[in-house]
């Protein structure tokens, strides 16, 4: 036992009690022995606890008080046994042991309560039975990919998150619906400018064909004839933003065969379909998951492209990425590559093989298997996922590794002027990565993605070393820089020889052996059935090419065509005095092919023709409202007017953008605020079978809308080129002239319904051309459609491109009695020749003869 050595015993301070480790309840009773300093620190007079008289709640106190002075010290450590210190602690649990309790409970709750606070919290998943009830049978396949399934994040159906920065996109759940009982149609699709992959694709259907007949058989699935489609004919919005529709309900697969091309191709376009479609928030993403799996084929060049690092096959890599992206990784079989010049055939055979194995698979259990490389799985295509899922917000694409980047907005206009070429080039760039896009459309209205301030690096629209330019040049045009074009009509040459003149000549007094056809932009939004040149110019949305400046190409196209007026000196019938009056240009007509106002300097172009005296006759496809409503000056303003619905013109004009239609009616909108300005023409080319049949109403209806100056109702003319034919166009598509009479006729019959004052003023019917005219144009009972050109330079040298003037302003004289409408139209001056320049009758029915069915 131990002797109290002094009355007050201090504790060393390590071993201090605490006030709250012994509960009120316990010290309540107690007054002198037992005291808390202010502190909280116990002291305690031993002195008087052992001579004092204890009550029942006192004595477990004081024993283990006694305890704790034991244990605190040095007693126990100077020889007293472990026996009586493990008493002593006994002791001490006794006399504390509900305060202890209370007090661990105390803390673990206080635990319990902060990790519920803070620690990162999952989501809890209840699905409800309802779900469960209905959720589909799942199949092997499915089975397959349910442990994968499980890393992946349920997106959310609620609204879109606004993000900034690097968006990763969570994986997609596959939750569709596997129906082993829909027959399987492969399509394969191909780009060709030289035909290599053309052959190499057509002899390819033939081994598909039969290799899809054996799958059917040993995988008892019903599989349809494979289908080969060239890029550069079909719509992409028939199959790259939905799946086409099937009349046999059947699911399709797509094979890509394609070649790569650093200069501007149909692959172009097709890419930056594909971008845009991805891009777009009013198209679902991944909106090409439906198709049962796709494989891309590259052909390239290993001699002039040695590896991917310099360009081999980047735009096989870049279009299997894009479907990788519409089709929420749907990559049946890895990408093949072959170089044209060694081992395709071979490297061709091993990614056939494995594709139509994949193929077999597929159709067999309705998924592309387990995460292996090629399976399409979320896995794999991990890379692809940054910055995808935009919500159609703001993001910073980063794809700054990527060797193929795909094009990029430009920041601001200012940006432009580094494109523009300012030494004359020798054609293609050499460069692999894909060129800068600009949107003249939408310009200045969002910029979706910000570009990197990094140098661009643009093509040409038709370098000189590619086929299209080729092509062209073969067709007879000159190329002037890299994406204007000259070429002589056959008017012209008509004209010079006195063998008759176009329309224009009757309809408005433009001489055709004065007149230069030209464009300063080769390159379209559409790509219109009847368009002779599909397959040779370039089509796109945005331009994206070198620009070259207005100087370059005012001098060249006038070099191009004085060259070629002067190639007609020899030409057997060529007059003199209209050889002579060839050499001063007087007209321009911007219609030769591809779309004027896509340039970005047409204005300037535009001033300079008129500095000169050149009229100029300005045809645009309606297709870009907000370079129309820019447009300053112009003799003659035409809208090409395709349709009248809206689809019956994607069908004629195959348009490239989306909102074709809306972007067709404000270019109408626009045009009737010009038209106390400009002298406006709606150009109807009437297409029997496609815009001709019950649509009149639909043209007045336009007319009504657009209150053009002029309606010029135009046969189109059949080219017999593939395109046509594979558009669907043949012979039969032309109307005679007398249909085309008879449309004009009901024409002007809706109008006059619609109050609209129009009449049939002025006919050519060689060229199967008949124009009406707004009343405006009729003084004193006499239409006056000719142009009086010398005072237009007068009120434009006058006024400026802005200045205030009326069509009427410059109205010519009178229509001249031989081009009014039941006259013909025909020159008095020239003679009408057969092919072998033989004179002929200028005979015109205008009325159906007796047995035609219109
Ligand atoms: C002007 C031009 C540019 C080319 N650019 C590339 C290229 O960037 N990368 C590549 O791998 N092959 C390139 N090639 C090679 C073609 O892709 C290759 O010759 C292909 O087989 C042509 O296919 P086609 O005959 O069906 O058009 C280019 C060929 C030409 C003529
Ligand atoms: S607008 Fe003219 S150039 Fe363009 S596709 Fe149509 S017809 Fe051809």
């Amino acid at each position: 036992m131990f002797t109290p050595s002094s009355s007050h015993f201090e504790p060393p301070k390590s071993h201090s009690l605490k006030s709250r480790d012994i509960d009120d309840s316990v010290h309540g009773g107690l007054t002198s022995p037992a005291k808390f300093s202010v502190e909280g620190t116990l002291k305690i007079d031993f002195a008087t606890l052992h001579h004092r008289e204890q009550t029942p709640v006192q004595a477990p106190l004081m024993r283990a008080a006694l305890g704790y002075r034991r244990l605190c010290s040095q007693d126990w450590l100077s020889g007293l046994g472990p026996g009586t210190a493990v008493a002593d602690l006994v002791g001490l649990w006794h006399a504390h042991r509900t305060p202890l309790i209370l007090c661990a409970l105390a803390i673990l709750v206080s635990i319990r309560i902060y990790l519920h606070l803070y620690e990162e919290t999952e989501e809890l998943i209840a699905l409800p039975k309802v779900y469960q009830k209905h959720a589909p049978p799942t199949t092997s396949a499915q089975t397959a990919r349910g442990s994968l399934d499980k890393k992946t994040v349920t997106k959310s159906n609620g609204p879109r998150r606004i993000k900034g920065g690097i968006a990763r996109k969570p994986s997609r759940e596959e939750k569709e619906n596997v129906d082993l009982t829909r027959p399987v149609k492969v399509l394969v699709f191909f780009s060709s400018v030289k035909t290599k992959t053309e052959t190499f694709a057509r002899d390819y259907m033939t081994r598909l064909g039969k290799a899809t007949e054996q799958l059917a058989q040993e995988t008892k699935r019903e599989f349809l004839k494979p289908e080969l489609h060239d890029l550069s004919e079909i719509d992409f919005e028939d199959f790259f933003v939905s799946p086409p529709k099937s009349n046999d309900d059947a699911v399709f697969f797509y094979l890509f065969l394609l070649p790569s091309y650093n200069i501007d191709t149909i692959n172009d376009t097709l890419l930056q379909h594909m971008e845009e479609t991805h891009h777009d928030f009013r198209v679902d993403t991944a909106s090409l998951a439906p198709l049962l799996g796709y494989s891309v084929f590259g052909f390239g060049d290993g001699e002039g492209w040695p590896n991917e690092a310099e360009g081999f096959c980047f735009q096989a890599k870049e279009l299997d990425k894009w479907m990788s992206k519409l089709t929420g990784r749907k990559r049946a079989y890895p990408i093949g590559m072959g170089d044209m010049k060694s081992d395709h055939a071979e490297r061709f055979e091993e990614w056939a093989a494995g594709v139509h194995e994949t193929i077999g698979q597929a159709a067999t259990t309705g998924s592309l298997g387990d995460g292996v490389r090629g399976s399409g799985d979320a896995i794999e295509s991990d890379q692809e996922d940054i910055a995808d899922e935009d919500d159609g917000e703001v993001v910073f694409e980063d794809d700054e590794n990527d060797e193929n980047e795909t094009p990029r907005a430009l920041d601001d206009l200012e940006d432009l002027g580094k494109m523009i070429r300012t030494s004359g080039n020798d054609g293609n760039t050499g460069s692999q990565k894909a060129p800068l896009a600009i949107d003249f459309t939408t310009y200045g209205l969002s910029t979706k993605k910000k570009a990197q301030p990094q140098a661009p690096v643009v093509k040409e629209m038709v370098a000189k070393n590619s086929p299209t330019y080729a092509a062209l040049t073969k067709q007879g045009y000159a190329i002037v820089g890299s994406h204007s074009g000259v070429k002589i009509c056959r008017w012209t040459k008509s004209a010079l020889r006195g063998r008759g003149s176009c329309y224009k000549y009757s309809l408005y007094g433009i001489n055709s052996h004065q007149c230069m056809e030209t464009t300063p932009s080769l390159s379209c939004s559409n790509k219109c059935v009847f368009c002779w040149r599909h397959g040779t110019n370039p089509v796109g949305t945005t331009w994206r090419w070198v620009v070259d400046p207005p100087e370059m190409i005012f001098e060249g196209v006038k070099e191009g065509h004085y060259k070629k007026i002067k190639m007609m000196r020899g030409v057997p019938g060529v007059r003199a005095e209209r050889y002579a009056e060839a050499l001063r240009i007087r007209h321009c007509a911007l219609s030769l092919v591809g779309e004027p106002i896509f340039y970005p300097h047409i204005n300037e172009f535009l001033a300079m023709l008129h500095a000169e005296r050149i009229s100029s006759f300005l045809v645009c496809n309606a297709q870009h409202p907000d370079q129309l409503a820019a447009l300053r000056a112009v003799t003659q303003l035409y809208v090409s007017i395709d349709a009248s619905n809206r689809e019956s013109l994607r069908k004629i004009d195959r348009p490239l953008h989306r909102d074709f239609w809306e972007r067709f009616q404000r270019c109408l909108d626009i045009l009737r605020e010009k038209r106390f300005r400009h002298r406006t023409v709606f150009r109807l080319t009437l297409v029997k079978g496609f815009n001709v049949e019950d649509e009149a109403e639909g043209y007045a209806q336009l007319v009504e809308r657009g209150m053009p100056c002029f309606v010029e109702v135009k046969g189109v003319t059949y080219c017999g080129t593939s395109t046509s034919s594979n558009a669907g166009l043949s012979m039969s598509n032309v109307p005679f002239y007398w249909e085309v009479c008879e449309f004009v006729k009901a024409l002007e019959r809706r109008l006059h319904a619609k109050g609209l004052k129009y009449g049939i003023a002025a006919e050519h019917a060689h060229s199967c051309c008949i124009l009406l005219a707004s009343e405006r144009f009729k003084v004193d009972g006499k239409w006056r459609t000719h142009i009086d050109y010398k005072r237009f330079f007068e009120l434009l040298e006058e006024r400026g491109p802005d200045g205030d003037w009326r069509p009427e302003d410059y109205m010519g004289e009178p229509t001249p009695e031989w081009a009014l409408w039941g006259n013909g139209g025909f020159d008095p001056r020239d003679d009408r020749v057969d092919r072998k320049g033989r004179k002929i009758e200028n005979v015109v029915v205008r009325e159906q003869p007796p047995g035609e069915v219109w």
